[in-house]
């Protein structure tokens, strides 16, 4: 007889009479019907593989042993890659994509660099004879590499990068170089243990002159016996220029002296899918757990309610999970202006870079900075069990808060985003993502709270606050300040303008996702719904932005503020349905708070049993120091 499946019996009357096919979604969310096929093979190939999976939960394991395990997973892993139906890089799209990696590397991918950043580097930068020399051994793990730019002194400033590359013209060969102990190149994935060649960046020397930060393929260790080569720890021989700017012995400027940071723009754009993988994980958890967990009284002498009935659980959690459509879509347009912008790059037409660093930096700064807050919800918003780490939020927290940092902190992206957009504004130059700054608002200024006149109101406040951070600068710059220092003084501005610029962006693709999508009317609903409340919910909580820039008045808000709370009503009773639309397996999700069926006591209970702590009633520590000090009679 088939054995009888548990479901939750609060989840399982979630899912009764959803109003919209789930799949539908599922499709939308993976990119087609075909997608989301080829992503449930792929998760079947892998997340069957018994070699794949934990012996012992990684958190009860020392800092070696974790590294071992993650690294038998990584190159199994990288077999059933090779090995793979769909093919090595198919698969390899696919992994990347669907938030797998993370699902079998639990702890780190100690090989994620080689294919995030060190084969980037070489298809973006490389002459094509060092793609042909490279590109293979590198694909097919003949070597593993990482990219090495971040130094322990700087990581931002990379002008400020001290490694050097001296060009010796007699032997026509480069001599790396870390002059100082801040030179020593820090945080570089995988360079400690596992890679054994680094794509470097360092100040290019020739002829005596600094030509700026280039990357260097350097090789680290022995190819057999994986011991540092000579010299390595502060002085690397023999490295090979990436790209080809010394033509016999003459520097030969690149056409855009910023082509060198091209890696970083691909990891951007990669990051803003990654932290919207992560967000989905962490709000199905909180979601399904919200619909599971009863607590307190809402009612006198009622039962105890589900959590989720609770409108302040519902304002904890369905923004979040209403922004889990709004970045999908976002980083959507962002990886397709990335490829278009790309090809032309190939062609030697460099107009779309401008954009492209604009808006990488902006979704890449919004998606990681909106995320990380979103996990901390998420995770609250499960009590005290949200706190445990077989919950995943301290892992899935870790990785979206890393992202804040790594390939640019976000400060320092936007200020960049505030340097193309003022730029941009002053030129009134065309520009992709700002062409709202040329076609603004005309006419009056009267608000009204139709989704139309709300995102006229995000367009309002971002060429607004462009004009408010110029007009700050314009001040510093006739009381005779220097341009550095009005910048720096005009910066809280700068930041406000430059995130302002970034929602919109999210805003315009959500609205416009769904006016162009074939959706059927009941999906069409409910992620219309979803996206006003988004929208409304961004407003409120940055409505200073909006007072600032057009005639919004109290009145206005109260409406939005109602508007909202009905929004959060009509969301509720699909709130299930539609996490359930991600289709996140229970390995991906990893976490007993989150899992389909519900089982959540049940599975805190036999996650806390693994523990070593939980093999003995007695453990030895007892014998050697409580019972001492129970017996000292201090
Ligand atoms: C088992 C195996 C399975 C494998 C499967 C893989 C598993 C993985 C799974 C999923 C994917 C995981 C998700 C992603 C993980 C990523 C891990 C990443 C790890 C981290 C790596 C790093 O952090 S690398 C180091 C990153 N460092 C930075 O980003 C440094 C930031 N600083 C800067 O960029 C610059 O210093 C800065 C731009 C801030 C200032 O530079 P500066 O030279 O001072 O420029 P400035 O004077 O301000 O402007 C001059 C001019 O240049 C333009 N410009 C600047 N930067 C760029 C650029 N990048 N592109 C284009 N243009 C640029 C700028 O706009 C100015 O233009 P003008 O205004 O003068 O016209
Ligand atoms: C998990 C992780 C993985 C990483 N992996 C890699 C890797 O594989 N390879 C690699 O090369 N690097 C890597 N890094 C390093 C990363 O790229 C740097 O940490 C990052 O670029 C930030 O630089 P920083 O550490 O120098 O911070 P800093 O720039 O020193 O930041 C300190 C403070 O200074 C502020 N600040 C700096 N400049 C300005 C400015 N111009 N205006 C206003 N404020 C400013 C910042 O906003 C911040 O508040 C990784 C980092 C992390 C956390």
């Amino acid at each position: 007889m088939s054995k009888e499946i548990y479901e939750n019996p609060d989840l399982k009357k979630e899912r009764q009479n959803c109003p919209f096919n789930k799949e539908e979604i599922t499709h939308l969310l993976d990119g087609g019907k075909e997608k989301t096929i080829e992503r449930k093979q792929l998760e079947n190939y892998i997340l069957s593989d018994e070699q794949l999976k934990d012996a012992v939960p990684m958190e009860y394991l020392s800092h070696a042993d974790k590294y071992a395990e993650e690294l038998r997973k990584a190159c199994l892993l990288m077999h059933k890659l090779a090995d793979s139906p769909a093919g090595q890089v198919p698969t390899l799209r696919a992994l990347m994509g669907a938030g797998l990696g993370s699902a079998v590397l639990k702890e780190g991918n100690p090989l994620a660099l080689h294919y995030v950043m060190f084969i980037p580097a070489l298809m973006g930068q490389g002459t094509i004879d060092q793609q042909a020399k490279w590109l293979e051994k590198a694909y097919n793990l003949n070597m593993i590499g990482t990219y090495a730019q971040t130094e322990l002194g700087h990581g931002t400033f990379l002008r400020g990068l001290e490694t050097r590359a001296t060009y010796d013209p007699k032997t026509q060969e480069f001599i790396l170089e870390s002059p100082s102990l801040t030179a020593y190149k820090w945080w570089p994935g995988s360079l400690g243990k596992t890679a054994n060649y680094a794509v470097v960046m360092a100040q290019l020397y020739t002829k005596g002159k600094c030509e700026g930060t280039h990357p260097f393929m350097v090789q680290l260790r022995d190819e057999e016996t994986h011991e540092p080569l000579p010299g390595i720890v502060n002085m690397w021989l023999n490295p090979v220029c990436i790209s080809s700017y010394i033509h016999y012995g003459t520097y030969v400027k690149p056409t855009n002296s910023k082509l060198s940071y091209a890696t970083m723009v691909f990891v951007r754009v990669v990051v803003c899918q990654d932290v919207t993988t992560n967000l989905r994980k962490a709000v199905t958890i909180a979601t399904r757990y919200s619909c599971v967990r009863r607590q307190s009284e809402l009612k006198p002498g009622d039962r105890e309610p589900q959590v989720m009935d609770y409108q302040a659980q519902q304002n904890k959690l369905l923004p979040p999970l209403a922004a889990t459509f709004a970045f999908q879509l976002a980083a959507d347009h962002l990886w397709n202006l990335y490829h278009t912008a790309n090809n032309n790059i190939e062609q030697g037409d460099l107009e779309l870079l401008p954009d492209l660093h604009g808006l990488s930096c902006a979704l890449k700064a919004l998606c990681s900075s909106e995320a990380a807050n979103f996990v901390e919800v998420c995770r609250q918003s499960c009590g005290g069990h949200g706190y445990m780490s077989c919950s995943n939020f301290p892992r899935i927290y870790g990785q979206v808060t890393a992202a804040e940092t790594y390939e640019g902190e976000n400060t320092v992206l936007w200020l960049q985003v505030a340097r193309y957009l003022v730029k941009t504004r002053k030129e009134q130059s065309g520009g992709l993502s700002v062409k709202y700054l040329i076609g603004e608002e005309k006419g009056p200024k009267t608000v009204d709270t139709t989704l139309e006149g709300i995102v006229k109101l995000y367009r309002r406040a971002a060429v607004g606050l462009v004009d408010v951070a110029i007009a700050e600068l314009d001040k510093s710059g006739r009381k005779g300040e220097a341009p550095h220092d009005a910048w720096n003084h005009a910066a809280v501005y700068l930041i406000k303008a430059a995130q302002a610029h970034a929602r919109l962006f999210v805003v315009e693709s959500f609205v416009d996702s769904l006016k162009e999508g074939k959706l059927s009317a009941p999906v069409r609903t409910v992620l219309s719904q979803l996206c006003e409340l988004f929208i409304i919910y961004w407003l409120l909580e940055r409505s200073g932005d909006f007072f600032l820039c057009s005639n919004l008045t109290k009145q206005d808000l109260l409406l939005l503020n109602s508007k909202y709370v009905e929004l959060l009503a009509a969301i509720r009773p699909q709130a299930v349905n539609l996490v359930d639309s991600f289709d996140l397996r229970d390995e991906v999700l990893n976490s007993p708070l989150g899992c389909w069926d519900g089982n959540v006591y049940q599975r805190l209970f036999d996650e806390a049993a693994k523990s070593p702590l939980n093999q003995s009633n007695v453990h030895e520590s007892f014998h050697k120091y409580l019972k001492p000090l129970l017996k000292s009679n201090l």
